[in-house]
């Protein structure tokens, strides 16, 4: 039994030691999206890859650290979403502290409300913050407007065409995410998001596709369409391997 409880203090010693060393980083992570454009201008979607170890449907994975999660996908993705919901998602800020060494745009992903929270996602050095459209309804451009001028670029997210097309019509530089999961009753829809992208495709700077994309025929289907990127969690998640097809998938 002695062995054992050595063997975890080794682990949880040399855990522990990477972790404190990524609490001390104080680099800021590079634009997003600068980086979308410089991978579709080599002919290719770019993806986002999520660390998203739980959702509101349930634990998606716990065995995968975010340093064997970041090692794994980060050589095919264009930049990271990182949770830092702390109840529904496991998320936490540490997760972009430790996902800065690798040097590629971050996306402070959370359900953002306040000045505070776009203060934390600039103090963590992310690249980027979320702000849900039907979340935030009229602050939305004030928040928007407040994290631009902390250097950070929002990805605003609608779920439908009116929302999109407010949006492109408010301010077209800014990312919009358009989701495929309907955020009130958690329907994935990817029809839904393919409709969305043909009304705003052209109009809107960059576009990236959210949620329920399962691999390459989805993100095909979306970058025909006109998506600039794909963002994917879980089934990144479930099959880390995923991400190097996912960013051999060309955009036209
Ligand atoms: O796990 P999926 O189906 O690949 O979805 C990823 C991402 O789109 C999803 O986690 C998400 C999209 N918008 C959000 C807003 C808050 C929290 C999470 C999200």
């Amino acid at each position: 039994m002695a062995s054992k409880a050595v063997d975890f203090l080794d682990v949880i010693n040399g855990l522990t030691r990477k972790r404190v060393e990524a609490m001390r980083a104080s680099a800021r992570a590079p634009g997003m999206i600068k980086a979308i454009e410089q991978r579709n201008s080599e002919g290719y979607l770019a993806l986002i890859a999520e660390y998203k170890r739980a959702s509101p449907s349930g634990v998606i994975r716990l065995d995968i650290d975010p340093w064997t999660y970041f090692n794994a996908v980060g050589q095919y993705a264009t930049g990271f979403s990182i949770l830092t919901e702390p109840i529904y998602f496991l998320g936490s800020p540490i997760f972009i502290k430790i996902a800065l060494s690798y040097g590629k745009p971050i996306l402070y992903k959370d359900f953002v409300i306040s000045r505070e929270q776009v203060m934390d996602a600039r103090e963590l050095g992310a690249s980027s913050v979320l702000l849900i459209k039907r979340l935030l309804g009229d602050s939305l451009w004030e928040l928007a407007d407040y994290a631009i001028k902390q250097g950070l670029e929002p990805l605003i997210e609608v779920d439908n065409e009116k929302d999109a097309l407010d949006v492109i019509n408010t301010n077209p530089n800014v990312m919009l995410g358009i989701n495929s999961r309907d955020l009130n009753d958690l329907s994935i829809s990817l029809g839904r998001a393919l409709s969305i992208i043909r009304v705003v495709r052209g109009r809107a700077n960059i576009i990236i596709a959210e949620s329920g994309i399962k691999g390459v025929e989805d993100a095909l289907k979306l970058a025909n369409e006109g998506a600039n990127a794909v963002l994917v969690g879980t089934a990144l998640m479930r099959n880390m391997n995923l991400s190097r097809e996912l960013s051999e998938v060309r955009v036209h």
